[in-house]
């Protein structure tokens, strides 16, 4: 499923009733009818059913005249309703100014939020009085910034009104490209997105905002999104089909043995830190791969054995003290020369110097490479200019929490969560690197431009090393031939169900632990 931007959206309806010459009031008619269906199952679910009053909160654009449109239906539905301008239903044009008239032609009782010439005041309190739920037909996609007077009072006294909420296209005061929220925004118990997804509702916190995402046609003919150039997806089982031809699980054939399915090794661990290489690890192992090693300084080699009989341990030359740091790149490049993937950096630790360490590393080795944790924050260090990274052949995926993210792109925390999937994609660009940006509704972005969002996961799954997991299923994906993009986007789904799987087989989501979401996969 396609995930569009309002400037997408706006071309896209705009070539539908120019190019294909459907009338913009079809489009709303389609559209108001059914935020109406969705409004009355909504009803319905509460046990209501038509015994229920809505009141149409219309703003004056377009969204507004979806708003009314969902009136005339839902009160041939026998519902009660009401309709609630934002301000002077003069001021609409066009097709909405053509279902205002249709309204009050049908005597839909109509009130005015904020009249001020009129001496209207919007501190009285009984605008909800009498209703059950509201339609927030308020602001859409054509709005932009935080919501002016009279609609920031309107929403938030929508917001201290309690009632639920069903939103039309977005909730108002969402920003529909990137999920960020004005001070005033309505939080809708369900929000009915017309033709496609608005990119901000599935990006915290505008997701939180959005409740239960409903996607209805509204006339667009098939297959718009794609002719306009959009290229983010929701990712789910349905996309790695249609979008990257992957089946979920992956097939594997019967006349195969453990060679078919790649050999991955995980430079991941320390002293102090080993489970981070062994999540990973074993993650690699349950995802897959044929065979599994891990890399270890020859002197703490000898102390991890027997853990985990399936995977072979892997002792790089060291100077005796069994850290990284004596670990030259060119041994541990020549240890990975046999593999078919290489994943690098959970649980390593830092020393002086470790930026140029992993440059040059990630320079010799001519397999695919998933660079997480420590590493990430050694190429922070090392390589956050453009043309600093190093310069490779194969794949490299990098998988960064926000933390990581805003490190390697020099912006503070807030700033990387405020849009994450333009920043994900940017970077992946600017860099030619495949970006995980982790976290709720994970971004993957790739640097031909292709980017998915993803929905499976839960709060459990922000557990200690959940992400080293992540790393292992990825570079096992990586090993088994998947390209960057593949590999990645599969490896994020698949992870999330996992942690949904596991988190449901326990009482609550807090108990989950990372080696529970690696038995689940
Ligand atoms: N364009 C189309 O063909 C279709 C549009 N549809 C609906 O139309 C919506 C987009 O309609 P519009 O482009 O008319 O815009 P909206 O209805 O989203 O609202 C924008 C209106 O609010 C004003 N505004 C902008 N920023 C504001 C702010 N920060 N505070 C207060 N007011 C602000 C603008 O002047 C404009 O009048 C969609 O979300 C969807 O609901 C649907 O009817 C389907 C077809
Ligand atoms: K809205």
């Amino acid at each position: 499923m396609e995930l569009v931007t309002s400037a997408e959206m706006r071309a896209i309806d705009a070539r539908t009733i120019e190019e294909f010459g459907i009338p913009q009031a079809i489009l709303m008619e389609n559209a108001g009818r059914a935020v109406a269906e969705e409004a009355r199952r909504h009803a319905g679910a509460a046990g209501r059913g038509t015994d229920f009053g809505w009141l149409v909160l219309a703003g004056k654009g377009n969204n507004g005249g979806d708003g009314l449109v969902c009136a005339r239906h839902l009160r041939d539905m026998g519902c009660r309703v009401a309709v609630l301008y934002a301000e002077s239903p003069d001021r609409m044009q066009g097709a909405a100014a053509l279902q205002r008239d249709i309204a009050a032609r049908l005597g839909i009782p109509a009130r005015v939020f904020a009249q001020p010439e009129l001496g209207g005041d919007i501190t009285d309190a009984g605008w909800f009085d009498g209703c059950d739920g509201l339609i927030d037909a308020l602001l859409g996609t054509g709005s932009a910034g935080e919501p002016r007077e009279p609609y920031a009072s309107l929403i938030e006294a929508a917001v201290k009104s309690g009632l639920p909420v069903v939103a039309v296209d977005i909730p108002s005061g969402l920003d529909a490209d990137t999920g960020a929220v004005a001070k005033a925004c309505i939080r809708a118990e369900s929000t009915v997105a017309l033709a496609y997804a608005k990119r901000g509702l599935h990006q915290h916190p505008g997701a939180a905002h959005a409740g239960e995402v409903v996607v209805r046609r509204i006339g667009i003919p098939a297959g718009e999104a794609e002719r306009a150039g959009v290229n983010t997806y929701l990712l789910n089982a349905d996309s790695l089909q249609a979008k990257l031809g992957l089946s979920f699980p992956l097939p594997r054939t019967e006349d195969s043995h453990k060679g078919t399915y790649g050999h991955v090794l995980v430079a991941a661990g320390s002293a102090l830190m080993s489970g981070a290489g062994l999540l990973s690890a074993r993650a690699a192992l349950r995802a897959g791969s044929g065979l599994v090693s891990w890399a270890q300084p020859a002197a703490a080699a000898p102390g991890l054995r027997g853990f985990a009989p399936e995977i072979m341990l892997r002792a790089v030359q060291d100077e005796g003290t069994g850290e990284w740091r004596q670990v030259k790149p060119e041994r541990l490049a020549e240890a990975a020369s046999g593999a078919d993937a290489l994943v690098i950096g959970p649980g390593m630790g830092r020393w002086e110097g470790d930026g140029a360490w992993l440059r040059s590393l990630l320079e010799r080795v001519q397999a695919p490479v998933l660079v997480d944790a420590d590493a990430l924050n050694m190429i922070a260090d090392a390589c956050a200019q453009p043309g600093a990274w190093p310069q490779r052949n194969a794949p490299t995926v990098i998988t960064p929490h926000p933390g990581e993210m805003a490190r390697l792109a020099g912006l503070t925390v807030p700033q990387t969560q405020r849009d994450r999937i333009g920043l994900a994609r940017d970077y992946a660009a600017r860099h030619g690197v495949t970006v995980v940006l982790k976290g709720a509704r994970t971004v993957v972005a790739s640097p031909d431009g292709r980017a998915f969002v993803n929905t499976t996961g839960n709060p459990g799954m922000a557990t200690g090393g959940a992400g080293d997991a992540l790393a292992g299923i990825i570079g096992s994906l990586l090993g088994q031939g998947l390209n960057a993009l593949e590999a990645a986007a599969y490896g994020v789904y698949w992870h999330g169900l996992a942690g949904d799987r596991a988190a449901a087989s326990r009482p609550q989501a807090a108990s989950l632990i990372a080696g529970d979401i690696v038995e689940a996969l």
